[in-house]
């Protein structure tokens, strides 16, 4: 059977059990009716289109060690298990890292309001844990996140096609998200699909307007699978859509390095191994 994604209410008195439910079943829950300003989405997509269409984004390069900055598409990333690039582009914005003065403002907005939902969402999480699960934390969950300064709020460009591309490549291999949660507010444009249990891709709703939360690879471990991390890519547009650029503005919610996560791994040595794997550390 194939699960179908539900737009849960969060102003709904059963949200919370709702939207939980939806992230043990499918990895993945799509909020409507939440608190972040649509218009503030709408004006980062505008501002961070011209920015990715000037040349002033090769100033920004990303620092390999702190990975701020900007991420061109002949180093972006290749998933997990794939030979061919994605075909995006991306600037990875912290508070203290590196962003063109006129944008910051903008972007720091953005990203305090979401992380405030995005810890909200993780308290629904945690206190909706079953009990054997919830002994599995190792601190709770809301606490791997304070003073992190690990959150990573992620500009993504996927440029039009133009033929040029390598045969096989998409705009986003399947791959899994590291982090603990995700907050994806839907793109300009579609193209994000789930995998389900049954091997079968599913689009996501990608009403403007949607807020789509997944689970990543750092809860599943710390939950011992209990939350599963679904895989996800980005398909290629068809058609006279080609000539179309899609922005996505993901919010990478990210423990404290120190953070223990099971028996094997820290959040640090986690992060280390997979940004190794993804070819850009
Ligand atoms: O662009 C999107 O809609 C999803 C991006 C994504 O999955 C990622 O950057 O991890
Ligand atoms: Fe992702």
């Amino acid at each position: 059977m194939t699960q179908i994604l539900i737009a849960v209410d969060y102003q709904a008195a059963d949200a919370k059990e709702q939207f939980v439910r939806s992230l043990r079943e499918t990895g993945f829950g799509v909020l409507k009716n939440h608190p972040i300003q649509q218009q503030s989405v709408a004006d980062i997509y505008a501002t961070w289109q011209s920015f990715f269409n000037s040349e002033e984004k090769h100033d920004f390069t990303f620092n390999k060690d702190t990975q701020d900055g900007f991420f061109p598409s002949t180093v972006s990333e290749v998933a997990k298990g794939f030979k061919k690039k994605d075909i995006k582009e991306y600037f990875h914005y912290y508070p203290w890292g590196q962003c063109p003065a006129a944008l910051k403002q903008q972007l720091q907005d953005y990203y305090e309001q979401a992380n405030a939902l995005a810890a909200e969402l993780l308290t629904w999480v945690e206190e909706l844990s079953p009990e054997d699960v919830s002994k599995l934390y190792r601190e709770p969950l809301s606490n791997m996140i304070k003073q992190s300064g690990q959150t990573l709020l992620r500009v993504l460009h996927y440029p039009p096609l133009d033929g040029s591309e390598e045969p096989d490549a998409i705009r986003a291999a399947a791959h899994e998200d590291i982090n603990l949660l995700t907050i994806l507010p839907a793109a300009n444009e579609p193209g994000l699909q789930v995998k389900g249990k049954d091997g079968n891709w599913i689009d996501v709703p990608c009403d403007f307007g949607n807020l789509i939360v997944n689970i990543g690879d750092m809860l599943q471990e710390a939950s011992g699978g209990y939350f599963p991390s679904t895989t996800h890519r980005v398909i290629n547009p068809e058609g006279s859509d080609q000539t179309r650029s899609r922005i996505s503005l993901p919010l990478f919610l990210h423990p404290r390095p120190d953070v223990v996560l099971s028996d094997r791994h820290s959040a640090d040595s986690y992060l280390k191994e997979r940004l190794r794997e993804l070819g850009v550390a």
